[in-house]
């Protein structure tokens, strides 16, 4: 499906430049090891073992932003997963980072500094342009190729992401190559039977956009979370709380609007709506209303209901292909975790085609114990998984593209 070249196509024993994405969670200054550090553990591991000298890059938080911080304990985190020593250069292209990369050699590996402290990394300007900065013109002549994994931070047009290709060959890595097939799935492959579509969170104009652009390739839209709520105020019903500084219900009610209404009218028959709504009881507990009860606005509802989730474990049974997008409640609280435990585990149950995305949604697997395996592919991407559900091109996958066509002239 995928026109780039990937690593099957890469002899052994070459000097190669890789970009990961290792962006993560800082909790007091440290990182957080999470999923994103084991998935691209398994590509390093196929370049180590393909004896090939490796440097890797990657980046984290945005100059200015609390979670800007060097890659050290990155490099720490990632050896852990990868099972073998992991270098790290203090340095992005400078000499520090020239002499250990020249000092590389076959089977091993390190990790160079934050690509963000680069300033020539972030401003998003054209591949070509890219191409023309010392970052990438002092680094690419030292490798024989360049590797990109990074697929969530793709839709970014950022030097060390788009700018090698222009110069390199240039190969996807291994969680480049499967985020791309099983992402792209609900736009490029035909499903012979019903394809639904999960959307819940905060992040309401992703859900919107992603419903826009699916609204006629998706049979059923199951909406829960904030997002859901949005959809329930459209159709009259008195509920909805921001979270956070987000003012979905307040100030950017009315730029909202008309766009879900419209949503409603043209695709209604396709969009289920919570039918109940689980809340806070004063004792602490988990209470439930159904939403044709709801007449007045007193509290934030914080999950799906039992009914809703009964007919979405439904709908999901007699699904092809099942598509996550966001969570159906605040899940991290066990007691309003039911909506979205109940869709991943009827998903988990069935034979179906399925991919869960979203960062936050997909810690839910984890946190409560769901198996990996029963899903077709589990995303580590959060901006780029929109993109790739809504069609929009990944500027990182199309370089790679060009990067192929390139090298078969
Ligand atoms: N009713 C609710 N009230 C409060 N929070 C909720 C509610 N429903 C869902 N959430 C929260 O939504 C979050 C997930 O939303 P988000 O839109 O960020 O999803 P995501 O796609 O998984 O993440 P990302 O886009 O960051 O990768 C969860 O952390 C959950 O607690
Ligand atoms: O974590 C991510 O989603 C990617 O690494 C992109 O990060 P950014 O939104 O800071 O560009």
């Amino acid at each position: 499906m995928s026109t780039f070249r990937t690593l099957d196509d890469l002899a052994d024993g070459q000097r190669v430049l890789v970009r990961l994405d290792l962006n993560s969670p800082i909790e007091d200054g440290e990182v957080q090891d999470n999923r994103r550090f084991e998935r691209h553990a398994e590509t390093v591991r196929e370049l180590l073992a393909a004896d090939h000298a490796v440097a890797l890059m990657a980046h984290q938080g945005r100059p200015g932003d609390d979670d800007f911080v060097s890659l050290e304990g990155h490099a720490e985190i990632l050896a852990e997963h990868v099972g073998s020593d992991i270098g790290f250069v203090a340095d992005t292209y400078g000499e520090e980072a020239l002499s250990a990369v020249k000092n590389l050699s076959g089977g091993e590996a390190l990790l160079l500094e934050n690509t963000r402290m680069c300033d020539e990394e972030l401003p998003e300007e054209e591949p070509e342009v890219k191409a023309e900065t010392d970052f990438v013109r002092t680094l690419a002549p030292e490798f024989d190729a360049y590797v990109n994994d990074a697929y969530s931070a793709a839709h970014r047009s950022h030097a060390s992401l788009v700018g090698f290709p222009v110069v390199m060959d240039a190969y996807a890595g291994r969680v480049m190559q499967t985020e791309y097939e099983a992402n792209s799935a609900i736009g490029g492959r035909e499903f012979d039977g019903n394809v639904t579509m999960v959307v819940g969170g905060t992040k309401a104009t992703d859900v919107i956009g992603v419903m826009e652009a699916l609204g006629e390739r998706v049979d059923t839209f199951c909406l829960g979370g904030i997002a859901g709520e949005l959809f329930l105020r459209a159709d009259g019903y008195p509920v909805g709380t921001d979270v956070g500084d987000m003012a979905l219900f307040d100030d950017q009610w009315d730029a909202n609007r008309e766009t879900i209404e419209g949503l409603l009218d043209e695709h209604g028959d396709s969009i289920r709506l919570a039918l109940d709504l689980a809340y806070e009881a004063e004792d602490g507990g988990r209470a439930e209303q159904p939403v044709s009860g709801i007449d007045e606005k007193t509290r934030p509802y914080l999950d799906v209901g039992t009914m809703t989730v009964e007919e979405y474990e439904q709908v999901i049974r007699q699904s092809e292909a099942v598509f996550v997008k966001g969570a159906l409640g605040l899940f991290e609280d066990e007691r309003f975790s039911k909506g979205t435990v109940g869709v991943l585990d009827a998903i988990a149950d069935t034979d179906c085609f399925s991919v869960v995305g979203g960062g936050d949604t997909s810690r839910a697997i984890e946190m409560y114990d769901l198996d990996e395996d029963d899903f077709s592919h589990v995303s580590i991407a959060g901006g780029a998984y929109i993109r790739a559900l809504t069609g929009e091109p990944l500027v990182g996958v199309q370089v790679l593209e060009a990067a192929a066509d390139r090298m078969a002239t």
